[in-house]
């Protein structure tokens, strides 16, 4: 099997590859992460996560490197992670009550090329008080999230129902994650 680097620094990414029981090593990618503009959330989530993989493959070149991407979408806007506590604020009053979507988009790296493929769920939230909203930015929770939430921790209070992978919300959409490192021979090991 060829050595395995998962580049990201989310710790929600490592904790979902361990989970896999796939051995990995991590390096994180440093580029600065730029899209035309324009572009479909599902185009943009596969494009930054190919910069993400290539960029450390680039220096690591006898492994197989996974890079990816998550970013919510709700209308027309694409939201990442938020800069303050106003815009945490103004994302989760935008989306209570509504349903947005969340787009997860994966690149695998290989001396063959790189593959994308991405995920989207959608998550409808439950109308939320200016109360809760505020005890939610609390907890800090926001702050390293896309769209401003964490469906895996304190956030799970917001969300009435989801259509779509659980796992590619919290950051990796694990099981076609799995199905696709098969092929370049990266498996779970017991
Ligand atoms: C919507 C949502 C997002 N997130 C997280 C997943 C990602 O870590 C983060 C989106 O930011 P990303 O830019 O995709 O990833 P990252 O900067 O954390 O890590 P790296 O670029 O090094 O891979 O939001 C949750 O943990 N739970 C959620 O419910």
């Amino acid at each position: 099997m060829k050595p395995f680097i998962l580049a990201s620094g989310s710790p929600r990414r490592k904790e979902l590859l361990e989970q896999a029981h796939i051995p990995f090593s991590i390096q994180t990618s440093t580029i600065e992460e730029t899209v035309e503009e324009g572009l479909a959330p599902a185009e943009v989530v596969q494009q930054l996560a190919k910069q993400k993989a290539e960029d450390v493959w680039s220096t690591h070149q006898e492994s197989i490197v996974l890079g990816s991407d998550t970013v919510v979408a709700f209308g027309e806007q694409l939201l990442g992670k938020p800069k303050d506590e106003g815009e945490a604020r103004a994302t989760l009053q935008m989306l209570s009550g509504q349903t947005h979507s969340v787009y997860t988009g994966v690149a695998i790296c290989s001396a063959e090329g790189t593959i994308t493929f991405y995920e989207k769920t959608d998550v409808e939230f439950y109308p939320l008080t200016d109360d809760e909203i505020s005890m939610y930015i609390r907890s800090h929770e926001p702050f390293d999230k896309a769209g401003s939430y964490g469906i895996q921790g304190f956030g799970a209070f917001m969300v009435k129902r989801i259509v779509g992978d659980y796992f590619a919300v919290v950051g990796l959409p694990l099981a076609r994650t799995i199905r696709e490192l098969k092929k370049f021979g990266i498996v779970p090991t017991l």
